[in-house]
């Protein structure tokens, strides 16, 4: 059992992000973590669903989840963060967010914090790892500790070392597989560890 205290931070139009952060919530709260799960607010989520059918799914559940602000995870000592990629970068909901943070940085309130990114894009060439990246590079700057995914995490699949990636295909309708479930939990026993 863990007594650390973590927040999830995602954003979603069409649910895969959302389902990935509820699987790490899970297992962390199976692991005796206090977590809370926080989504960003969006003010393009009604046009971006529009494009994509899939995005009516989980509409509800997205919304009916607390929106995040800086104040109600300063405390954590793990953040994990994701985002799904937009032109080969976070989306912008998810870089307001990132940028609401400026007031934090003068003060190094987060230094120290161990941080995990995870994404979704479109195919592997769809430039998920530079989504991750950019998340990591937040995470450096506000002095948290990127924690990455060890090469042996999960024998036979491969994962990008800079957080876990999942691709949802053209119309963002592939969810999770049980690899990427597995992945999620093994990541979070290794996040508690550490
Ligand atoms: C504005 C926009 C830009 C996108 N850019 C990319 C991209 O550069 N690479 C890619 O693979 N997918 C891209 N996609 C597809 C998204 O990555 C995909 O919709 C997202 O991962 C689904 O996550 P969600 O289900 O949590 O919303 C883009 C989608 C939108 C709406």
């Amino acid at each position: 059992m863990s007594n650390k205290k973590v927040s999830i931070i995602f954003h979603s139009v069409c649910g895969n992000n959302y389902l990935i952060a509820k699987n790490f919530y899970e297992q962390f709260k199976n692991n005796g973590a206090d977590v809370s799960i926080y989504r960003v607010e969006d003010s393009n989520f009604e046009s971006l669903s529009e494009q994509f059918p899939i995005a009516g799914q989980y509409k509800d559940e997205i919304m009916n989840i607390e929106v995040a602000n800086v104040e109600k995870v300063l405390d954590s000592d793990i953040i994990v963060m994701g985002s799904p990629t937009y032109y080969g970068n976070v989306s912008g909901a998810m870089k307001s967010f990132m940028d609401s943070f400026s007031p934090c940085w003068p003060e190094a309130k987060l230094w120290g914090k161990k941080f995990f990114a995870f994404s979704t894009s479109a195919n592997p060439e769809g430039g998920g790892d530079m989504c991750l990246n950019t998340m990591n590079i937040f995470a450096q700057h506000m002095g948290m500790v990127s924690i990455p995914v060890p090469s042996n995490l999960l024998q036979g699949v491969s994962l990008p070392a800079y957080g876990i990636l999942h691709y949802v295909g053209d119309f963002s309708n592939i969810r999770l597989n049980e690899n990427i479930k597995k992945a999620i939990n093994l990541m979070v026993e290794r996040l508690l560890i550490i």
